[in-house]
């Protein structure tokens, strides 16, 4: 960990509202946008040169960020289906545990209790002691090396996933959390009280996320509010808490997460994309300011 530069949580109050999928395309807008966190100066550099160059072995390995992802999701691991990494050994090193990397250039490293397990239908039935010693493995004893930032996928609320990682992580400095909430009251709620452990915790809060924000027709592509809008907005006033964004309920997007495609390199121009990057543009802002 000691190479990690940030280390961001990604928290919800409820299941299903889209942590993992926000989770996997924070991660793969970074790590296409080719910009180096913590000015680091060939990131400039790395954006002068024409697409086809910027995407060349070379150049993603001296220029492009380093991610990673950890899922922490014990019971639910999402991350090596979004990332389509199947199945693969983990294997030793004299460091620790290889991350599996999504890529050849390894840009993109994840550690998931999925790729551990004998049978993808193998049900964690495991204790508190036991789910915070394995996580205690994942922050300690994976090779990480040197990377920009460090997502943590973990599951709905506030149990004992959540207190495993910090208690591991405190040697090493938490940057923050980001909360994803769906709009409706039901969810932001809950954030309510993910608000309050990070108070608790000492942890930062980096943002409000409000996902599945309206709708987007895939025949039109117009955006309507079939469920409703602005209720992570209106929490993140009434909390103080900066509001990172909102992404649209997107067919393609939930289509592309699927298939384990990625969304951000197949539909660049989309209202959904522009959303998740403004997202990140914010969020590496307020980890840079920090
Ligand atoms: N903005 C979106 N547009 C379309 N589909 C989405 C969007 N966000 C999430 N989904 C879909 O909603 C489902 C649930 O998302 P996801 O697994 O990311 O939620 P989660 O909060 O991580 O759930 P859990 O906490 O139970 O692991 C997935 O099928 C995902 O593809």
């Amino acid at each position: 960990m000691s190479q990690v530069k940030h280390v961001v949580l990604v928290l919800s109050g409820k299941g299903g509202v889209g942590k993992s999928t926000i989770t996997t395309e924070l991660a793969l807008a970074l790590r296409h946008s080719g910009k180096k966190v913590s000015g680091h100066s060939l990131c400039g550099l790395a954006l002068c040169f024409p697409p086809c160059l910027r995407q060349s072995q070379r150049l993603t390995t001296l220029c492009g960020p380093q991610v990673g992802v950890l899922d922490v999701d014990l019971c639910g691991p999402s991350i090596p289906r979004m990332l389509s990494v199947g199945r693969p050994d983990v294997h030793q090193c004299d460091s620790g545990w290889v991350p599996v990397y999504t890529d050849a250039q390894k840009t993109l490293a994840l550690m998931s209790i999925g790729f551990l397990l004998d049978d993808p239908d193998d049900a964690v039935v495991w204790r508190g002691p036991k789910k915070t010693a394995l996580i205690g493995q994942f922050v300690s004893d994976v090779a990480w090396g040197e990377l920009d930032v460090l997502l943590v996928d973990t599951p709905p609320g506030t149990s004992d996933e959540h207190l495993a990682v910090l208690e591991n992580l405190k040697k090493h400095r938490v940057d923050g959390a980001i909360l994803v909430t769906t709009p409706q009251a039901v969810s932001t709620g809950d954030v309510r009280r993910e608000i309050t452990f990070c108070k608790r915790t000492g942890v930062r809060i980096l943002g409000i996320v409000e996902n599945m924000s309206g709708f987007v027709c895939p025949h039109c592509s117009e955006c309507s509010n079939i469920f409703s809008k602005g209720g992570g907005e209106e929490l993140a006033k009434l909390t103080g808490s900066e509001f990172l964004g909102c992404v649209p309920l997107d067919p393609l997007l939930s289509a592309s997460i699927e298939e384990g495609k990625d969304f951000t390199q197949s539909f660049p121009d989309s209202a959904t994309f522009s959303a998740i990057s403004s997202i990140l543009h914010t969020l590496l802002k307020s980890l840079e300011t920090d």
